[in-house]
């Protein structure tokens, strides 16, 4: 069953409606009517895990994607949140990178500089982004050996069971093939597993190069949250939660499964349109 519920966001406003359950399996839906929600919504739910970690850890270790997902962040720019949020306890890092300049319009990096951290007191020294001076696959071994010495040191937490970083929020955006990050269907990077971050040379999308988080690294995080907006989306959206039996190779947004973290689906009611609500619960 979907159910219909009405909740104040962070301003107190009774305003925000959205539909919002638990899917049996696939972790927690919030679905809303249009984008100025979802963007609510989503800022609030990055705030609170914020202000939770904090108090827990005394840092903040956030993973961004790139795509339609940094636009959706916008509001975290703005009033109560700019002011709110401890963003001096916040270390961001990449859940992946395109293999271009930092000052390339497809970097992910600028896109997130431009349209948050260059808007937020964030702490230059906690921004841990991917070199784009190396070769895709050294700078993979880089931000690898970036990550691990942050293991080491706590900054972020690792995994109670396996040694893998336990980032405290991984945020995902889904492109209309149901790839996260940068894995991709049916790509052979699905499968790696000794790694915590890898590479790919081959990207179906463009640009060709591509510096990823792998499945491993995703599913140990305390947090994942999977942002998706528009029609287009909606059979990949299907295809990712539903239940769609085994003639449906799992795409690589349906292997997204935090092995003891939580999922949460931000996604609005058009990329939301082919579910089956009769698979959510209360
Ligand atoms: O190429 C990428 O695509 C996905 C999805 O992007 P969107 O614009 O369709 O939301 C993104 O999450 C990923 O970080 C990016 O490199």
């Amino acid at each position: 069953m979907c159910v219909l519920s009405r909740s104040l966001d962070a301003r107190g406003s009774p305003e925000r409606m959205a539909l919002s359950g638990v899917h049996k399996d696939r972790g927690e839906l919030r679905i809303h009517e249009n984008l100025d929600e979802l963007g609510t919504d989503l800022a609030d739910y990055i705030a609170e895990l914020s202000e939770a970690s904090v108090k827990e850890r005394g840092v903040f270790a956030i993973a961004l994607s790139g795509g339609s997902l940094i636009g959706l962040m916008g509001k975290l720019c703005e009033a109560p949140y700019n002011k709110t949020v401890d963003w001096a306890k916040w270390y961001i890092f990449w859940a992946d990178e395109r293999g271009v300049a930092k000052t390339h319009a497809d970097s992910n990096y600028k896109l997130a500089k431009d349209g948050l951290l260059s808007k937020v007191p964030i702490v230059p020294s906690h921004v841990h982004s991917i070199n784009d001076s190396l070769s895709a696959e050294e700078a993979a071994n880089d931000y690898e050996f970036v990550i691990r010495q942050l293991v080491r040191t706590r900054t972020i937490s690792v995994s109670d069971i396996s040694d893998s970083p336990k980032f405290d929020l991984i945020l995902l955006g889904m492109g209309a093939d149901g790839h996260v990050a940068s894995l991709f269907p049916n790509h052979p990077v699905l499968d790696a597993n000794n790694e915590w971050v890898t590479f790919i040379t081959n990207s179906p999308k463009p640009p060709p190069e591509r510096i990823t988080f792998t499945l491993p690294v995703i599913n140990s995080a305390s947090n994942v949250a999977v942002v998706v907006a528009g029609e287009d989306k909606a059979e990949a959206v299907h295809l990712a939660i539903d239940d769609v039996g085994p003639d449906h190779p799992p795409l690589p947004a349906r292997m997204v499964q935090p092995t003891k973290g939580k999922l949460v689906w931000f996604l609005d009611k058009l990329a939301a349109s082919k579910l089956d609500s009769s698979q959510f619960s209360e």
